[in-house]
């Protein structure tokens, strides 16, 4: 992790205090109880927020480097405020300084009994884990009885429903990228990272959407993918019914064979 980063984030943001929870390819992500323009006695000491910064980065010529750092802070900031005004649960927007490659938003989610971030990826990795210790030697669509991760898959089906339904893609749908959020005793997800979002039409973007985040669960839950997409394109189809948006739905659905198809030729090609 380059000092060098960090330090010139610490000195854009008044040198408060942040600590590194990660670092992509494009961004450092730090949490900091630092309200962007709150007075520190309106706040309650708990409270965590996200700033995702995105560094200049030397290899690109300044001028371009410039128009790409604030064109992506803005375009997510963006999305993360139309995705208030739809109602559609991501982290609330709370500051952006685009030329610098600054968002400042709503820290979501929490931690699990093992003391793990709840992303999907752990909560489905620790609900794999109790499922086989209470198992063992039984059969393995056992997992179906857990109703908590039929729910979760579901509503997860269904958020990305709300994008799509908004004509929004996602762009990098994974398991890390959604965020169970504790409400009232139950997870609710909330997708984060809309680095890579984009507004389309196209059915054929939703469905490459729904592929991204299926290949995401064969490689990260092998075991038990099966059910969770079938949960997951269950909650997904819902919300388009409910929307009275069936066609839409068997449009992607359709779309979504094809690129499936597609994706094993290619696999079988290497
Ligand atoms: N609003 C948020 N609330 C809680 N955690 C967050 C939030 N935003 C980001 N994170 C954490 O930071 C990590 C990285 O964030 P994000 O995916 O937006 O950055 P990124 O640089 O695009 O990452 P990557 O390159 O790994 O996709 C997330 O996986 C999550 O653990």
């Amino acid at each position: 992790m380059s000092v060098q980063l960090i330090n010139k984030a610490q000195e854009l943001l008044n040198n408060i205090p942040l600590n590194v929870i990660s670092q992509g390819a494009e961004a450092i992500v730090f949490e900091t109880q630092t309200h962007p323009f709150l007075p520190k006695s309106n706040q309650l000491s708990t409270t965590k927020f996200i700033i995702k910064y995105r560094p200049r980065k030397p290899y690109r010529h300044p001028t371009l480097d410039l128009q790409i750092v604030n064109s992506r802070t803005q375009s997510e900031a963006r999305l993360l405020h139309k995705l208030y005004q739809l109602g559609i649960k991501a982290p609330r927007l709370m500051a952006v300084d685009g030329p610098n490659g600054i968002i400042w938003m709503e820290s979501v989610g929490g931690t699990l009994p093992n003391g793990e971030t709840s992303s999907l990826k752990n909560m489905l990795w620790f609900k794999e884990k109790s499922q086989e210790e209470r198992k063992d030697s039984e059969n393995e669509s056992n997992i179906a009885l857990d109703g908590e991760v039929r729910d979760i898959m579901s509503k997860v089906g269904a958020a990305v429903a709300k994008l799509h339904l908004a004509n929004i893609v996602h762009g990098d749908l994974t398991s890390s990228n959604i965020i169970l959020d504790q409400r009232n005793d139950k997870w609710e997800p909330m997708l984060i990272d809309f680095g890579l979002s984009s507004y389309s039409l196209l059915a054929e973007d939703e469905a490459v959407d729904l592929y991204v985040l299926e290949r995401a669960l064969i490689s990260t839950h092998p075991i038990y993918f099966k059910s969770y997409n079938e949960w997951l394109l269950q909650g997904y189809e819902r919300t388009f019914k409910e929307a009275s948006s069936s066609k839409k739905f068997k449009e992607i659905s359709r779309r979504l064979q094809d690129v499936r198809l597609r994706g094993r030729k290619r696999s079988m090609l290497g």
